[in-house]
């Protein structure tokens, strides 16, 4: 019996646009949010129009969940192509309430709803909606508009959703108002999405896949995780380098106000609010924020100390490396950065292969489902 591959997003779109010369390929799975992500100009939208069909390169390709929306003989009109796309700046009806602008793009026969209809009610809740939809959207903050926007695409019950800078008007603290609207959807919805970005905020937040673009290339594709610890790759030199865990609570003790979370490789005890058992949670730990010991520290008001092994080393300028380090005493768990001053690494006498405790002075945990940490 031939077994089951899961659901692919594979696009292969090459040609010239004006003086730009696009040659992007990348197979995704057709499973939660692949960010697309690279500096401004490098191709993004242009992918994302491509995927959409609005834009017509021959010669390329494109198949999702297995159905083929170009190739060397296909090409489906956009209007034929089960899509939802979110812009940077939300275009609502001005005349129709807020209610109606939802409804506007969703199919009206109930019989052409897939298996994975999304309902107007879950929407409404997972999108903070209910008190907005008798509104006319003339008087809606900009952040508002957005989640109407985003409501409107997911009703007319797409097979894949494009979101092109969603965020990229609105100020940061509109911003991270709306990430956690944005992570609920993550969790609640099967829907795969598209989501690009300049901001690695954004990305670290919410993308699981990545593809990474520079010059109207793909640079790299693959596990969020993967590609932030490359060192071969621009994410992992920058000086804000950072990887993200998706963590399971394991406990809240409520004395310390500590929440103990289970990672790939080791556990972590981070400051939160009260938090249910079982709960995914996803942190983000810089290389900045990671120190290196040969023993476990005894006496250290560090909380966190996990064994690790060295697996890739890279320096960083001339007095600078740059660690790759994989957690557990066997280090069969996920990938961490830790950044060291050249003179620790020397005198520590580091290499790859060696084992050692990461020490990790800071985590960040995003918000949850309810928006509070
Ligand atoms: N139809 C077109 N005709 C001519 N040039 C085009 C066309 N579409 C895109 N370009 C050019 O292709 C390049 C890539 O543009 P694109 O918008 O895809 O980049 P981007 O990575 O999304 O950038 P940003 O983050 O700034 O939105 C730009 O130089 C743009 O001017």
């Amino acid at each position: 019996m031939r077994a089951l591959t899961p659901p692919t997003i594979r696009a292969a779109f090459r040609g010239q646009l004006g003086g730009f010369a696009l040659d992007a390929a990348f197979t995704v799975p057709a499973t939660g949010i692949t960010g697309l992500f690279g500096p401004s100009g490098c191709g993004k939208s242009s992918v994302l129009r491509c995927l959409a069909g609005l834009q017509h390169l021959p010669g390329s390709s494109c198949e999702v969940g297995g159905e083929v929306w170009q190739d060397d003989t296909t090409f489906l009109k956009p209007h034929h192509r089960p899509i939802g796309y979110v812009f940077q700046e939300a275009s609502l009806f001005q005349h129709l309430s807020v209610k109606a602008n939802l409804l506007y793009g969703a199919p009206r026969e109930s019989g052409k709803a897939h298996a994975d209809a999304v309902e107007f009610d879950e929407v409404i809740e997972l999108l903070g909606l209910a008190k907005l939809l008798a509104r006319s959207p003339r008087n809606l903050s900009g952040g508002e508009r957005q989640r109407v926007a985003i409501g409107r695409a997911l009703l007319s019950q797409p097979k894949l959703l494009l979101m092109d800078e969603p965020l990229s008007a609105l100020d940061r603290l509109t911003k991270d108002e709306i990430l956690p609207f944005l992570e609920r959807l993550h969790a609640r919805l099967s829907l795969p999405v598209i989501y690009v970005s300049h901001d690695i905020t954004e990305i670290e937040r919410l993308a699981d896949h990545l593809v990474l673009m520079q010059s109207g290339k793909v640079l790299a594709v693959g596990p969020l995780t993967e590609l932030q610890s490359d060192p071969k790759l621009p994410l992992a030199i920058a000086r804000d380098a950072a990887v993200n865990f998706d963590a399971e609570v394991e406990s809240y003790d409520a004395d310390y106000g500590l929440v103990r979370l289970q990672i790939d490789g080791g556990r972590l005890l981070v400051p939160s609010a009260p938090v249910a058992t079982g709960e995914f949670r996803r942190v983000r730990i810089a290389a900045s924020d990671v120190s290196l010991a040969r023993e476990l520290p005894q006496a250290s008001s560090i909380l966190n100390a996990i064994a690790a092994r060295i697996v890739i080393t890279s320096p960083v300028g001339a007095n600078e490396m740059l660690v790759v380090l994989a957690l557990g005493r066997e280090g069969h768990g996920g990938r961490l950065l830790a950044r060291l001053s050249r003179r620790s690494w020397d005198l520590l006498q580091l290499a790859e292969g060696v084992d050692v405790y990461a020490q990790i002075k800071g985590v960040a945990l995003a918000p949850g489902r309810d928006g509070h940490v």
